[in-house]
């Protein structure tokens, strides 16, 4: 839709301005927003609404089933906007649409058009308080086909609402559209007409897809039901089942049926070559020739913030997040970011999660159970201030806080810092005569935090400690623990020993009994998800329990969508649907993935959206390579990289798999121990298991994609604001454990690769989310026009 006018008077003075996170879209008049007819909060419907760069700008959360008689438009952190509110007694649909919350003086009615004989008129928007800037407008087209368009009173287009177009016949459902919005017309009140709109009975979607199959007479009935549907419903009946359809067009260029290796290197990012970047100390002759070897077939990728469905862009990437992007070829907002919006809103206990966890807090004690950091990673400290303020607020009498001390997505002896934060805070909520207190403790990688089934003796050392009470180690603080463990020479955050608080006479202050509430209050999945079978489970073998107390258990998050694991959480997880790997199988695609254990969810779980199984076993083989145990990775730092390309090599020579994919953990794994010469050693290896996957695909004609998720091995320091090393108290370079803010490369090649394909020159901020579409056109297919765009072009020669 092209611009009219300028924008000339002041149109809006009584409207709340657009939030200021879709102000940026506003560059060259034009506001372009996904509207998706979904509310992020469990058991709510309503709207979510992103701006072009996946920024959440509006919401509506509608409680109940049914059509609402008033709603709510709220900007991202859940402050009102504009309420509409259905006119009583009116003759006709009329709405009314209010600031903020306000309860009277509205601003604008919204009537239902009711004429026969003006087929295209949906509804009119009428100013109610006058004033210079005020002006109506009249709504036409077909909503239920997210079709229309509202004219100002000049007929000049200021808004479309549109469909997400399809290409070879996959098509999206109504639940996600696109609303076009010019300058000439405030976003919120945009916005407000379209959650009316879709408040009219007779003009959403589903009577109207009835249609498609109704007989001519009961057409004519409901033509003089529908009204202003008229001209629609025989548009409809002309256009067959609008039907979502998994098949992907045909690309036009490129072929089918190549095999594609799509290796993942994992905490592989681009940073300046100096000493403490391992990835360049390396010898990595594979990936070097990559980079030099064919510079329109190498580029590099944001792997963190934004691009990856993170709060800000001060948020490193992750490989769930790094995973879920690749797979899934979205920006979803993740869990981090609902965790943020369900808080900032209150509406985290409101819902049935919290609700569920609550009735113990009159008798029982609430045990809240989770990483103390500010990593941003697994959870956020933040994030467990405001769930303890919530709770103490919502009658939670006596609290206790089993934590777990991080040193891997932040720096080393930070814990102290962590732990001297809550304790105050905990001191805080004392003097409100709340019982509160940290109860236990441990390190990361060494209690509870394990995950895809590693080791259980980790999960285990946190159950004793964490339900029974019992650690080998006995403090009357955390803050003493913490100090006193790490008095041992080896010791590190990620690994310090399970400890408890006992009060003075030597018992355990907060043992989880009958009666008791649980909430795990990391949002990742990965790590959390062993935990949660231990506490949710009625059937489990995997170590001797003891003691299973009968609790109310919440995650913060579901961690398994599939297992339904936990049952109860309080935040709704990110719902990542209709990934490549799911639509690939759909068309034919026989996939083969694997990794090591600590790795294996990646390319499996997190790539699937967060979905463990197959999509179809028989389409699928998933390999998982066991990692080495109860050790750090520093001792080991080529890993199982060898054996995932060996297991990846014959995959590929069987030509019997379109797609081989595979992750390599080395510059991660290795990279969070701190160890900089191993993690040079492992980068190496990673970079020989590159070799062998790459000769695979020589032999076979085959095409590869080598990527990463995020980066870690390319800087092993903290840096300053110049980008120098920083020392600590006793001058010694400060090791950085985490992940980087660094894009990664991808770089594609292979002899299937068609001699005119390479990167496109017009998407320089392309991320991990532009992969999947990348990788759905090297096997032939376009991707669905709602994913990121690919990355790739194909230029005759
Ligand atoms: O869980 C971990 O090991 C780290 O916190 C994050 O590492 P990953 O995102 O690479 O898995």
């Amino acid at each position: 839709m092209t611009r009219v006018h300028p924008n000339t008077a002041a149109p809006f003075a009584d409207l709340p301005s657009l939030p200021a996170c879709c102000g940026a879209t506003r560059e060259g008049g034009v506001a372009v927003l996904t509207v998706w007819r979904k509310s992020l909060l469990f058991s709510c419907h309503g709207f979510t609404v992103f701006d072009a760069e996946g920024n959440l700008v509006f919401r509506v959360d509608i409680y109940g089933s049914g059509s609402a008689g008033e709603l709510v438009l709220m900007d991202a952190a859940g402050k009102p906007l504009l309420t509409a509110r259905r006119k009583k007694l009116s003759l006709g649909e009329t709405w009314l649409i209010y600031n903020g919350e306000d309860a009277d003086n509205p601003l604008y009615s919204v009537k239902r058009h009711v004429s026969l004989l003006h087929c295209k008129g949906l509804a009119h928007v009428t100013p109610l308080r006058g004033g210079s800037g005020s002006a109506g407008y009249a709504v036409e087209g077909s909503y239920s086909r997210r079709s229309c368009t509202v004219y100002d009173e000049r007929r000049r287009a200021v808004a479309e609402i549109q469909r997400k177009q399809a290409v070879g016949g996959v098509a999206f459902g109504d639940d996600v559209f696109r609303l076009v919005v010019q300058s000439d017309l405030n976003t919120c009140l945009a916005m407000a007409i379209v959650i009316v709109l879709d408040q009219m009975p007779e003009l959403a979607s589903l009577p109207l897809r009835m249609t498609l199959s109704i007989t001519d007479l009961a057409r004519v009935l409901l033509l003089s039901i529908l009204g202003g549907e008229i001209c629609e419903i025989e548009a409809l009946g002309d256009m067959g089942s609008s039907d979502f359809s998994w098949k992907l067009a045909d690309h036009p260029k490129l072929p089918k049926g190549k095999t594609v290796a799509v290796v993942v290197l994992d905490g592989w990012g681009e940073a300046d070559p100096d000493q403490y970047n391992c990835i360049h100390v390396a010898q990595t002759p594979t990936m070097d020739s990559l980079k030099k070897g064919a510079p329109e077939r190498w580029r590099l990728v944001r792997a963190h913030g934004k691009a990856v469905g993170l709060p800000t862009e001060d948020d490193m990437g992750n490989s769930e997040v790094g995973h879920n992007a690749l797979g899934a070829g979205r920006i979803f907002a993740q869990g981090a970011k609902l965790v943020d919006l369900a808080l900032a809103s209150g509406k985290i206990f409101e819902g049935e999660g919290f609700k569920y966890i609550k009735e113990c807090f009159d008798k029982g004690t609430l045990h809240l159970i989770g990483l103390l950091s500010d990593g941003g990673v697994h959870s956020r400290l933040d994030q467990l201030q405001l769930l303890l303020k919530g709770c103490s607020e919502n009658g939670a009498k006596r609290i206790r806080v089993h934590i777990l001390t991080d040193g891997r997505d932040v720096l080393d002896g930070s814990s102290v810092g962590f732990v001297e934060t809550l304790e105050n805070d905990l001191a805080k909520l004392r003097e409100k005569g709340i019982d509160a207190q940290i109860a236990s403790g441990g390190g990361r990688m060494y209690v509870t935090m394990d995950r895809y089934e590693n080791d259980w003796g980790v999960v285990k050392r946190g159950w004793d400690a964490q339900v029974l009470g019992e650690a080998p180690h006995k403090f009357r603080s955390a803050v003493e623990a913490v100090k006193k463990l790490r008095e041992d020479p080896k010791a590190n955050d990620q690994y310090l020993p399970p400890f408890v608080i006992v009060d003075e006479s030597g018992k355990a202050v907060g043992q989880i009994v009958d009666g008791d509430a649980v909430v795990t209050f990391n949002f990742r999945a990965d790590r959390m998800v062993m935990i949660a079978k231990a506490l949710e489970y009625a059937d489990f073998d995997k170590f001797d329990r003891v003691r299973v107390p009968k609790i109310r258990y919440a995650g913060m998050l579901q961690y398994d969508g599939e297992l339904k694991l936990p049952n109860r959480y309080l935040v709704s997880p990110p719902e990542i649907d209709r990934t490549s790997g799911e639509y690939l199988v759909h068309n034919g695609i026989r996939t083969f993935a694997c990794s090591e254990t600590v790795k294996f969810g990646h390319v499996t779980f997190f790539w699937n959206g967060n979905r463990s199984g197959y999509f179809n076993p028989s389409m699928e083989e998933y390999v998982e390579i066991p990692s080495d145990s109860g050790i750090t990775f520093n001792v080991q730092p080529k890993m199982k990289a060898l054996e995932i390309a060996e297991k990846a090599r014959d995959a590929i020579l069987s030509r019997k798999f379109h797609q081989v994919r595979v992750n390599l953990p080395n510059g991660d794994m290795v990279g969070h121990t701190g160890d900089i010469e191993a993690t040079v050693v492992g980068c190496k290896a990673a970079d020989e298991a590159v070799k062998i996957i790459l000769d695979a695909i020589e032999q076979v004609g085959g095409i590869y994609v080598v990527t990463a998720d995020h980066g870690n091995a390319e800087d092993m320091v903290k840096r300053n604001k110049t980008g120098q090393p920083l020392l600590d108290k006793a001058g010694k370079i400060q090791i950085l454990t985490s992940h980087t803010l660094q894009p990664v490369p991808i770089a594609i090649g292979g002899p299937g690769l068609a001699s005119g394909v390479r990167f496109r020159k017009d998407v320089p901020d392309g991320g991990l989310a532009n992969v999947a579409a990348t990788v759905m056109n090297l096997h032939g297919f376009e991707a669905p026009t709602d994913y990121e765009p690919t990355l790739v072009e194909v230029v005759d020669n």
